[in-house]
């Protein structure tokens, strides 16, 4: 049995998002819209503001009124109206009078600033005002943000919490987005017991089906954890023939190998729609990604957690990414210098979890890093993934990375 031929990590990224597209935009209420890519570019309904409006709590005063007044000569005049924000009162301000107004209520007729209340006594039914307002001061004018169809938000924006403000400020309830992949974790391995519980002799916690379900939720993807099922190819294509109409993507995590009992690959490889194959990277080798028959989208990972963990950076994050619309979802990569020096398998793309320290001081500060793990690569220290504040990235033909050597580094999420 000779060594197959490996795929690179670039060409398996590459194969996995030439057959992924983004899910079909539909409108959600824009409560649920956070952390969607918008479908299409939003414009504002309205002015923002609205309308004229006060900047101050304070009163709003017709200029000519006022001209000269200040400390030393101080104005009285009567109080006609008390306006709050909301109010949808609009009195006429004439010529001698003035209006109680509070911020965000709109400006009354005929008047033309508004004096802080600092500036004045403070009085309900006359005021007296000792300072000249400037002109307009403290008005805030209807459309000085953005007038109305102005451009609030383009297409392709993965929506955060500013973006969701100005959507609601330009009058939109509803946004056009693509919705975030559902996608289901299932476990496989009659190895696993669930986690906390004494696990009997050749028995481990299944780590993997907790590690994939809150990557897809910090993915933007929504989780639906099956857990840990057996080496059991009837029950496991029982399984995905119920989950996969529910989902959008299904994420396997063990038997893709060249084992007896690699229960994924007995399933699934059979099915043209699949590709399996090893590839040249160090963890995360062994891989299987394609669709089921129905069309739902898998990625079979290989069962070690940290090649789970890798393959899921590299890979599955992406992927998810470009379901939910991302145009540009891999990974970047920064400069970071290897504090330590570490092995490398010759031919084959290292990822290595590394924790991120700084380095260095002022403008010049720099991305130190290190192995994570006691032991370093090995794909089975699930323990030293606490540590990992990303991935240092290690050329195929390098075997050797030394002290002071520049690596490439994938952020983790934090
Ligand atoms: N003869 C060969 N053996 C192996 C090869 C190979 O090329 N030839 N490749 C090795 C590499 S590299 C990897 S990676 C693994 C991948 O194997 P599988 O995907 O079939 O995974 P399993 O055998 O099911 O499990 C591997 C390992 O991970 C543990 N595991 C599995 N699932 C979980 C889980 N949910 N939580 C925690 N740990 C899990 C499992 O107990 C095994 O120890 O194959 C190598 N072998
Ligand atoms: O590729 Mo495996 O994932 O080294 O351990």
């Amino acid at each position: 049995m000779g060594d197959p031929v490996k795929r690179s990590v670039a060409e398996h990224q590459r194969a996995v998002l030439a057959a992924l597209e983004p899910l079909p935009a539909r409108a959600v209420p824009l409560g649920g819209a956070g952390g969607a890519v918008l479908a299409a570019d939003v414009h504002s309904r309205t002015p923002i503001p609205l309308f004229d409006n006060s900047a101050m709590d304070g009163y709003a005063v017709r200029r000519a009124d006022l001209v000269g007044a200040g400390p030393d000569r101080p104005v009285t005049l009567p109080v006609i109206a008390d306006l709050p924000a909301g109010t949808s009162e609009r009195p006429d301000v004439g010529p001698g009078t003035v209006a109680r107004i509070m911020t965000g209520a709109p400006m009354p007729p005929g008047a033309d600033a508004v004096v802080p209340v600092e500036d004045t006594d403070a009085g309900t039914t006359t005021v007296t005002i000792t300072a000249e307002p400037a002109e307009a001061a403290h008005v805030r004018r209807a459309g000085d943000d953005l007038a109305p169809g102005e451009l609030v938000l383009r297409a392709g924006t993965r929506l955060t919490a500013r973006h969701l403000a100005a959507a609601a400020g330009a009058g939109h309830g509803t946004l056009t987005v693509h919705p975030r992949p559902r996608v289901a974790v299932i476990s496989t391995g009659t190895e696993l017991v669930d986690p906390g519980t004494t696990p009997a002799w050749g028995q481990i916690p299944d780590s993997n089906s907790y590690l994939l379900a809150q990557s897809v939720t910090e993915a933007g993807g929504t989780p639906v954890r099956i857990g840990a099922v057996p080496d059991d190819e009837a029950e496991f294509a029982r399984l995905l023939a119920e989950v996969s109409p529910d989902v959008d993507a299904i994420v396997l995590s063990g038997g893709v190998s060249v084992g007896a009992f690699d229960v994924v690959k007995a399933v699934l490889a059979p099915l043209p729609s699949m590709w399996f194959g090893p590839l040249a990277m160090q963890p995360g080798k062994p891989q299987g990604f394609g669709r089921l028959a129905d069309g739902t989208v898998v990625f079979a990972l290989p069962g070690n957690p940290v090649s789970v963990y890798v393959s899921f950076e590299v890979f599955v994050r992406p992927g998810l990414r470009r379901l939910a619309g991302d145009a540009d979802p891999l990974p970047v990569l920064v400069d970071g210098i290897a504090e330590v020096g570490w092995r490398s398998p010759p031919g084959r793309e290292q990822y290595m979890p590394v924790v991120i320290m700084r380095g260095g001081a002022g403008a010049d500060r720099i991305l130190l890093v290190r192995p994570s793990a006691r032991r370093g690569s090995g794909s089975h220290l699930v323990g030293g993934l606490a540590g990992a504040d990303g991935l240092a990235r290690v050329s195929a033909d390098v075997d050797e990375v030394r002290a002071g050597d520049t690596v490439a580094v994938l952020r983790g999420a934090s």
